[in-house]
């Protein structure tokens, strides 16, 4: 075997059999194998989305190309060879584009290529070829652009010396014979570098590049953190802009933009981001309504809520309100606290729907009535769990509507601590985005995907399903539910379409804009143990957005459906109408 076949790049990505057999009945096979292959190479460029509060497209290109200049020259002695590489030269020349679909040319893609040969040998002609075994998860960082960082490293060859040129692979899950999957590699061994290593086999096809060695192999298993490789010779060559022009930009991919545009929000609206952190839609949403209105993005993470803010702050944008809140319960049809209040003052909305203005103002005249201004916790016994009847303080509702007026916690993106919120009155949201966890199989580059089990896919789609439920009690009749996810998996899209569609009848899959993506699954997978999962039904394919990995635009897997909430009311009598009919029949 020669060492271009030894030390190449050619992975294959592994997944549970029963997860590959329901994913080729979906794509057909051939179809899958392009998506399993396209999902172990990055996207060939880095998408910039610009903040267009604090800057404009002409600008970060200048400033890029500026950077990219002065990081060559002067050129470091270690550098010469970078520059003489046709990748690096093209990325000197600046390579920087704005999108061309109208309306995002404050989207700017920075190209980046390969995969490409590495020579490995002939760097280590006279001696033999010293390495470095990377984890999973590190190599796929490595291969969009990262460094090799110390607590990635898993072996290394017994002389490596700081300054040595080493290869770089990573170590990824192989199937046991019990069925399950394990690294072979223990952490800490000698790496032989020879056929004779057993783990030899387990890398091959798995070299992600060439680095210099930043420690000795003793330093890299004796402190916790710090460069450990310092690449320098990637199979996929894309510019690392971590930390650069912060605030003026943020990297994110083209499908995450395009799901903000297909939210479609005007400034002035009030809009929830469910599933916020780290806030990356967030604050495109934001941007897209000129910081104007409110949205409020939750997550259940204390920590990613901070994150939320941080990034705001960083922005500049001032219309983000960010609260933990787990999604589950993120409509509260009314609270039953021990302190009798109409909705937590905390989180009220700024710009309330119509329909609560006129509930609050409702009960304030109740109050007037009310002359001796007694409070009162008043349970409908009808509903001991959630529909309580609650009368609160005329004060407290004077405060809370003042609150209304100026916004709550509106400058808590400028550092202030993190709050819980109790959940949104129902009907509370112009629009709502769901872009829910998910099984994340559409995100790339991907190593390994053996982790995903039938059962794990089927469980993810419950958990969004109940997600969804709390989306369409916060929407506004009139208003829009965006729901998205970074996974191919068509029980986690286009089934939740089908649930969602089926369950409510108030809503409509609308067309989106704009519309890069292509069209989704129609059909059904019968399962071996008889579930039937339904996809879409004809006439509702291209209603949908789903972005292929194998696809020309080389973006990750993505999915986006966009639905329009007729009105409420109707629709859930409806369903109580349908639920009468039911019992009816059952009583006969
Ligand atoms: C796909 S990520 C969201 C990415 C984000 N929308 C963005 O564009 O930056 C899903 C997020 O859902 C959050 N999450 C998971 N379960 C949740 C729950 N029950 N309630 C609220 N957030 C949840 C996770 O913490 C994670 O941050």
């Amino acid at each position: 075997m020669d060492s271009s076949e030894r030390y190449c790049y050619k992975p294959t990505l592994q997944w549970n059999p029963q997860v590959q057999d329901y994913l080729v009945k979906a794509y057909g096979a051939q179809h899958f194998s392009r998506i399993s292959k396209a999902l172990t190479y990055p996207s060939c460029y880095t998408c910039i989305r610009v903040n267009t509060l604090k800057s404009t497209s002409d600008d970060v290109i200048d400033k890029l190309r500026e950077l990219i200049s002065e990081r060559m020259t002067p050129v470091p002695d270690d550098l010469v060879e970078d520059v003489n590489d046709p990748a690096t030269v093209e990325l000197q020349s600046g390579i920087v584009s704005k999108c061309q679909v109208p309306g995002l040319d404050y989207v700017l893609f920075f190209k980046g290529s390969g995969p490409h040969s590495i020579d490995y040998d002939a760097c280590t002609s006279d001696k033999p070829l010293k390495e470095v075994i990377v984890s999973r998860k590190c190599a796929e960082a490595v291969l969009r652009g990262a460094q090799v960082y110390v607590p990635g490293v898993l072996a290394c060859s017994a002389n490596v010396e700081k300054g040595d040129k080493v290869a770089v692979s990573v170590a990824i899950e192989q199937l046991r014979p019990d069925g399950g999957w394990a690294v072979g590699i223990t952490r800490g061994i000698v790496v032989q570098g020879s056929e004779a290593d057993p783990q030899f086999i387990e890398r091959r096809g798995l070299y992600i590049g060439e680095g210099t060695a930043a420690l000795s192999r003793a330093g890299m298993f004796r402190v916790n953190e710090g460069v450990a490789v310092d690449m320098h010779n990637r199979v996929f060559k894309l510019p690392s802009l971590h930390g650069v022009l912060e605030g003026e930009i943020f990297l994110q991919n083209l499908p995450s933009i395009i799901s903000a545009h297909a939210l479609d929000p005007q400034p002035g609206e009030r809009i929830i981001d469910m599933c916020a952190a780290p806030g990356g839609k967030t604050t495109a949403i934001a941007l897209l309504m000129k910081d104007r209105g409110e949205v409020v993005a939750t997550d259940r993470s204390h920590n990613k809520v901070r994150n939320i803010q941080k990034l705001a702050a960083e922005m500049g944008l001032s219309c983000i309100n960010a609260y933990k809140l787990d999604a589950l319960k993120a409509c509260r049809r009314c609270v039953s606290d021990d302190k009798p209040v109409l909705y937590s003052s905390d989180d009220l909305p700024v710009q309330t729907s119509e329909l609560l203005r006129l509930t609050m103002e409702a009960s304030l005249a109740i109050l007037d009535v009310k002359s001796n201004g007694d409070e009162k916790h008043h349970e409908n016994e009808s509903d001991g769990n959630t529909n309580h009847g609650v009368y609160t303080s005329k004060a407290s509702l004077r405060k809370s509507i003042r609150k209304m007026k100026n916004g709550p916690g509106r400058n808590q993106s400028i550092g202030g601590r993190v709050e819980n919120s109790k959940g949104f009155p129902p009907d509370s949201f112009d629009r709502v985005l769901l872009d829910a966890p998910c099984s994340a199989l559409g995100l790339r580059p991907r190593l390994f995907a053996g982790e995903e089990t039938l059962e794990s896919l089927r469980h993810n789609a419950e958990y969004q399903r109940r997600m969804f439920d709390q989306a369409v009690q916060l929407v506004r009749p009139g208003g829009v539910i965006v729901y998205s996810t970074c996974t191919i998996n068509p029980g986690e899209n286009e089934g939740l379409v089908r649930y969602a569609l089926d369950t409510y009848n108030f809503l409509s899959l609308t067309p989106q804009s704009p519309k890069l993506g292509g069209p989704g699954i129609v059909g059904k997978c019968d399962h071996p143990d008889g579930h039937t999962e339904e996809w879409l039904r004809p006439g509702e394919e291209d209603l949908v957005q789903r972005f292929d990995p194998s696809s020309p635009l080389d973006t990750i897997g993505f999915f986006i459906a966009k639905f329009a909430v007729g009105p409420k009311v109707s629709g859930l009598q409806a369903n109580i109408s349908n639920l009468e009919t039911a019992n009816a029949n059952l009583e006969q």
